[in-house]
């Protein structure tokens, strides 16, 4: 039998329309969410990630500001405009898109978001809140990760459940969120020794490694549930890190790509930024 299908973009489509009700709600208090969205250089994929944002942005209702810097823009450059929008009051939530070019430090970039404007939640102040439990922004990819286990009725409450990825964007975070919710978790990575075996005895296995078709049908478990985080291309189609035809067969339940946790990471990054804009506001959950 084939494997249920988890739809993120179905989900997407439903948490959308109770953020955009959300934000009619707040417009009567005079609150608009901001999110400032920059972009160095000229990536494909993320040139794509970015107009999704902004289309998204529109979808909930919010204001928005895009960024799109040249290749040459230097650090300096590009922390001077982190730190205007530090300061600027219309706006909520500021992302830089990644990966941005190899002249300029990742890390420098995080560093100087504001923790209250992180709608990727990639600060180190945010990582530690997360850390210990008390947050108020989630990672986007894992929280749309949980929002669609979540919505399957996928309880991770004492499964084994395998990362494979140790990335902070996804990997670490992702363990993170699903030992909150009292997943026995365990982290794969490339020295990781019996992998295979690791991995197939896994309730829940999310792969995020950035390999075309590295999980194949002899490291899942009958019945498990596969979340593919992964976004490659084969033959310049879009695919994840799972091989879909033969785990669709042993798996019970598997997201696809495209249409699975994609659309839900530009969810959560609404979601993340309606939040930012109320804790501006003083307006509690
Ligand atoms: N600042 C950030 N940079 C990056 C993040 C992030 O969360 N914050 N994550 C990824 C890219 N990413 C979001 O930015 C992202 C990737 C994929 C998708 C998505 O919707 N994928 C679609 C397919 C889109 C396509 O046609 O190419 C799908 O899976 O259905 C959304 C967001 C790295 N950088």
């Amino acid at each position: 039998m084939s494997a249920i299908r988890m739809d993120g973009k179905m989900v997407s489509a439903k948490v959308r329309g109770s953020i955009l009700d959300e934000v009619n709600r707040l417009k009567e208090r005079g609150v608009r969410p901001g999110l400032a969205v920059i972009i160095v250089g000229e990536d494909p994929a993320s040139q794509v990630y970015v107009r999704n944002k902004e289309r998204a942005c529109e979808e909930c209702g919010f204001y928005s500001e895009k960024y799109a810097l040249p290749e040459e823009t230097t650090q300096e450059q590009l922390l001077g405009l982190i730190d205007e929008l530090n300061r600027n009051p219309r706006i909520d939530g500021i992302l830089c898109q990644l990966p941005v070019p190899k002249h300029i430090s990742e890390q420098a970039v995080i560093d100087a978001i504001d923790p209250s404007k992180d709608v990727d939640a990639f600060h180190p102040v945010n990582v530690g809140k997360i850390m210990v439990g008390n947050f108020d922004f989630l990672p986007c990819t894992p929280a749309g990760v949980m929002q669609l286990l979540d919505e399957y009725n996928i309880d991770p409450k004492g499964k084994n459940c395998v990362v494979i990825g140790r990335s902070n964007i996804v990997g670490k975070p992702m363990a993170m969120l699903l030992l909150h919710r009292h997943g026995t978790v365990t982290i794969c990575h490339s020295r990781t020794q019996n992998l295979k075996e690791v991995c197939a005895q896994a309730d829940i296995l999310v792969a995020a490694v950035g390999k075309v078709d590295f999980v194949t049908a002899d490291m899942v478990k009958e019945g498990a549930t596969v979340i593919d985080v992964g976004m490659n291309r084969k033959n310049g189609k879009l695919c994840g890190d799972v091989c879909f035809d033969e785990v669709n067969e042993k798996a019970a339940y598997l997201t696809p790509v495209p249409g699975g946790v994609g659309p839900m990471t530009i969810t959560m990054l609404m979601k993340n930024t309606l939040k930012a804009a109320k804790l501006h506001a003083g307006i509690e959950d």
